[in-house]
């Protein structure tokens, strides 16, 4: 008889949950599991990984799921983090677990039922990514399979993870990408699609690695680096909060960004600062990003006017407000082009509204900014829609929900928004054109082809306005004009920045 057909006699814990028979060895209650394992028998806190795994296949988003999961399961500590840890960890490694379950099911993952290989995928995350003993996480998910699948799916998911428990990760690894291709290996090994594993190289390659076994390690360390769950940074708004006060809450100060800090356990809501949004969740590479802009030599006398033309929700605008207040006479302005979001823009700068810092938010369309207030801002933010795949650590989902047809529209959004924003900025003054993506096609491809086609507009270089938390500049930027930050590199996302000045057009220049 095997787990998946034992009856549920034996032991109950305190909670009056079941311990299936098979956690037992050695006669006597021992078990093969840790004591988290034990007090999860019964296990709600798989259940709660398979729940939010079906939404996700629903359309739902795992960070946005997850929290409502625990809450409506009274999860919290060792157990939230061992959902959260199964339930992002299995989204995130589906490319190889498929390829295993392929293997070790003898049939498509396209030929199981979806919310069998969600149950599946979950038990090889535990077998094979987490330090749940195989025997263990494979009688736990069948018993999840039995509750949740059905008694006939949960022999099949029993008779499949058996195999996959026969060999360790790396012996399937070496299996399932035998005989592929090196790319194709990649993306299967690091659970990438392939097409962003291409797109990978290419941003590497275009930040200025050219040896090709340099760039093969890069690319490996990168794809690594998305699949490692990211530390919660955290930034204290200048003038609102400050770093020691995150520090004395229990996080640590940030090596790289002067205003940000590191939480390593716990829930940042409960810092005081953070429930005020005097200090916020905000990864370095973004706080760097507006930190960046404001530090910009003025190349103009006077009032200024900035502006943060697709601001949603609002983290950056909050920083640049903060940083705005400490500049004499700043006015920043705030563009969104969904009502929702500008909403949440005034969420997060809510402490800053409050202490009186001056800021003008609006909704409305950036591309037509440009048109209806022609050179009216001496600074100009855009941190464009892009396809965040330079932040896929943080969306587990996001990298199997791209597609290259994305690409395709945002890079026009993106260019018109450039455009936008220089005809909106003054003589002399400066854009930060940001994504969240290393894609060449989103960074400097879109920044050559505005560039290329305007005389008014130079390129400027971006990266001494990067500093460290010593103030130093920050190291292992590519030797060129701009600005990418990479997860393996700086531990940040991979956020892309390169700076434009707008001098007088030739025909400005004529007149005088
Ligand atoms: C990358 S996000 C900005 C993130 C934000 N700067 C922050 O730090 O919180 C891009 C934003 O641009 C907005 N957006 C998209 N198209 C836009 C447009 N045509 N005009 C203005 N905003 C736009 C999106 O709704 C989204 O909120």
């Amino acid at each position: 008889m095997n787990d998946g057909e034992q009856p549920r006699g034996g032991f109950r814990d305190d909670r009056g949950r079941q311990r299936p028979d098979s956690r037992r060895v050695g006669g006597k209650n021992r078990t093969a599991t840790r004591p988290a394992d034990r007090r999860r028998g019964g296990d709600p806190v798989r259940k709660v990984a398979w729940e939010v795994s079906r939404a996700v296949a629903d359309g739902a988003y795992a960070n946005l799921e997850l929290p409502k999961a625990l809450r409506s399961a009274d999860l919290h500590g060792r157990d939230a983090a061992f959902a959260t840890e199964l339930t992002y960890g299995a989204i995130r490694m589906r490319g190889l677990y498929d390829a295993i379950i392929e293997f070790a099911a003898g049939r498509p993952a396209a030929q199981i039922d979806p919310p069998v290989l969600d149950t599946l995928r979950l038990g090889a995350h535990q077998i094979l990514g987490m330090r749940v003993p195989p025997h263990a996480a494979a009688s736990e998910t069948v018993a999840l399979a039995r509750e949740v699948n059905g008694a006939g799916a949960s022999g099949f998911v029993n008779a499949v993870l058996r195999r996959v428990t026969e060999r360790t990760r790396e012996e399937w690894i070496r299996e399932v990408t035998a005989g592929r291709p090196r790319e194709d290996a990649l993306a299967v090994e690091h659970s990438h699609p392939e097409w962003i594993v291409r797109a990978l190289r290419g941003a590497l390659r275009s930040d200025g690695i050219t040896d090709e076994s340099e760039l093969d390690a890069s690319l490996e360390a990168l794809l690594e680096a998305d699949n490692a769950a990211p530390t919660v940074s955290l930034v204290a708004r200048p003038g609102l909060a400050t770093v020691q006060e995150l520090v004395d809450a229990g996080a640590e100060a940030a090596k790289l960004s002067p205003v940000g800090a590191t939480l390593p356990s716990g829930d940042p809501a409960d810092i005081p600062a953070v429930r005020e949004t005097r200090a916020a969740v905000q990864d370095e590479g973004s706080q760097l990003v507006a930190l960046a802009l404001a530090a910009a030599p003025g190349q103009v006398d006077g009032p200024q006017d900035w502006l943060d033309l697709c601001a949603g929700p609002g983290g950056k605008a909050a920083l640049l407000a903060a940083l705005s207040a400490q500049q004499s006479d700043v006015t920043l302005f705030v563009n969104e082009i969904s009502e929702h979001r500008t909403d949440l823009v005034r969420r997060t700068l809510r402490a800053a509204l409050d202490a009186g810092i001056e800021v003008m938010i609006g909704t409305g369309d950036g591309r037509e900014l440009g048109a209806e207030e022609p050179e009216t801002y001496e600074r100009v933010l855009v941190d464009a829609p892009c396809t965040g795949l330079g932040a896929l650590r943080r969306r587990p989902e996001a990298r199997w929900r791209r597609t290259p047809g994305d690409v395709t529209d945002l890079t026009a959004i993106q260019t018109d928004l450039l455009n936008s924003a220089l005809d909106a900025t003054v003589t002399g003054g400066l854009v930060a054109y940001v994504t969240c993506s290393p894609h060449v096609a989103e960074t400097t491809a879109v920044v050559h082809a505005v560039t290329n086609g305007r005389a008014d507009v130079t390129v400027e270089d971006a990266r001494p306005l990067f500093r460290d938390a010593a103030g130093e500049q920050i190291r292992q930027l590519s030797d060129r004009p701009t600005v990418q930050l990479w997860p393996h590199v700086h531990g940040t996302d991979a956020m892309f920045s390169r700076c434009c000045a707008r001098r007088p057009s030739p025909k400005t220049e004529q007149l005088q």
